[in-house]
């Protein structure tokens, strides 16, 4: 039998599986996940610095401990920043450190020298520490379960049925993939639109297979592919840039021909970012096939709706990331093809 109780990174004891769903209460969930996205965030900003993007993995933490020590080259000094991070509980200098980062990464004249790669070793570990602290991926996703909890209009694939039904409603054996799914009962799998609807996730949840959909194997034929894509706040999730628009490339590849994708992002991905709003977004969309049929922005969500239609023989123009904002408190959340 499995253990309900494991090591963290950090080599502390700590709750998995289910017992942590029942010490999350529910008004706490918004700021775990926010709290989460914004630690992501930052060490996504500090491992830009420090090119250390390879391999990154939000739902490994321990490899990412192992791949930041790993950066440290045998070099004593740098592991001894790192450890010496870690080792900080929650305080109010780290934070503060946290939150002007922008300017740290930013700052032309910053050559990674000693300081600065003391000050970057020093966050990631304190960050690392952080994330563990939260209970890692398992309490975000658990987080973002319980904020799709009925009565509590978490579940964004309500307007997902809206918007389908008149599209789909007369298509009789539609077939739907869900990415990033936690659960069997959001509508998309009870609205009776889809003869099935295929749940993955990087996780084990309930009634969802576990799998990679970077690693799922292409189809091989048409029967592989869908009518719908259910993205629903997990490009967000996607670690950077690059691999966002990988995911985007993969997605058509798993699209019948007319197909919908339905995306959900955070709002301050299209209206606070450095690097994305809402129209680049439909241009970017647009270069490799995506038509924009429907898009909402609530206060805390952005949701669209996209239909393939045939894509330009070109890609122009979206391989690299173009600051279109910039200003303070804005995000680096962007996605390149
Ligand atoms: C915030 S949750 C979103 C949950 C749900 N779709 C929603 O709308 O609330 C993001 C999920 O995306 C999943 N995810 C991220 N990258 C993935 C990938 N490459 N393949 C499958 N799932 C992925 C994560 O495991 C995580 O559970």
């Amino acid at each position: 039998m499995q253990s309900r109780r494991s090591k963290s990174i950090t080599g502390k004891r700590k709750q998995v599986g289910n017992s942590v769903a029942r010490v999350i209460k529910p008004q706490k969930t918004r700021k775990i996940i926010r709290r989460f996205h914004h630690l992501i965030n930052k060490r996504e900003s500090i491992c830009q610095f420090l090119c250390l993007t390879e391999g990154l993995d939000e739902a490994n933490e321990k490899k990412n401990d192992t791949i930041i020590l790993a950066s440290t080259k045998g070099n004593a000094n740098l592991s001894k920043y790192y450890e010496d991070g870690k080792s900080q509980a929650f305080n109010e200098v780290m934070e503060a450190q946290l939150l002007k980062l922008h300017s740290l990464v930013n700052n032309e004249t910053n050559s990674k020298e000693a300081c600065d790669l003391a000050t970057m070793y020093t966050l990631l570990g304190y960050i690392m520490n952080q994330i563990d602290a939260l209970g890692g991926l398992e309490t975000y996703q658990i987080a973002s379960q319980n904020g799709q909890l009925k009565g509590r209009g978490g579940d964004t694939s309500k307007l997902l049925e809206k918007w389908t039904r008149p599209l789909l409603g007369n298509r009789s054996g539609a077939i739907a993939l869900e990415i990033g799914s936690l659960s069997s009962e959001n509508r998309i799998s009870q609205c009776g639109l889809f003869r099935e609807v295929v749940r993955i996730d990087l996780q084990n949840h309930e009634g969802v297979a576990k799998q990679d959909f970077m690693e799922r194997p292409l189809p091989e034929s048409e029967n592989d592919r869908f009518d719908l894509i259910s993205c629903s706040l997990v490009l967000n999730f996607v670690k950077n840039h690059k691999d966002r628009g990988a995911m985007c490339h993969r997605m058509i590849e798993f699209l019948k021909p007319q197909g919908y994708i339905f995306i959900v992002l955070p709002q301050a991905c299209v209206a606070h970012s450095r690097y994305c709003n809402e129209s680049l977004l439909q241009k970017l969309f647009a270069s490799i096939g995506l038509i924009l049929l429907n898009s909402h922005q609530s206060d805390k969500l952005y949701y669209c709706l996209y239909q393939l239609q045939k894509a330009p023989s070109q890609l122009k123009g979206f391989s690299k990331r173009v600051k279109i904002n910039d200003g303070p408190g804005l995000n680096n959340f962007g996605i390149t093809l």
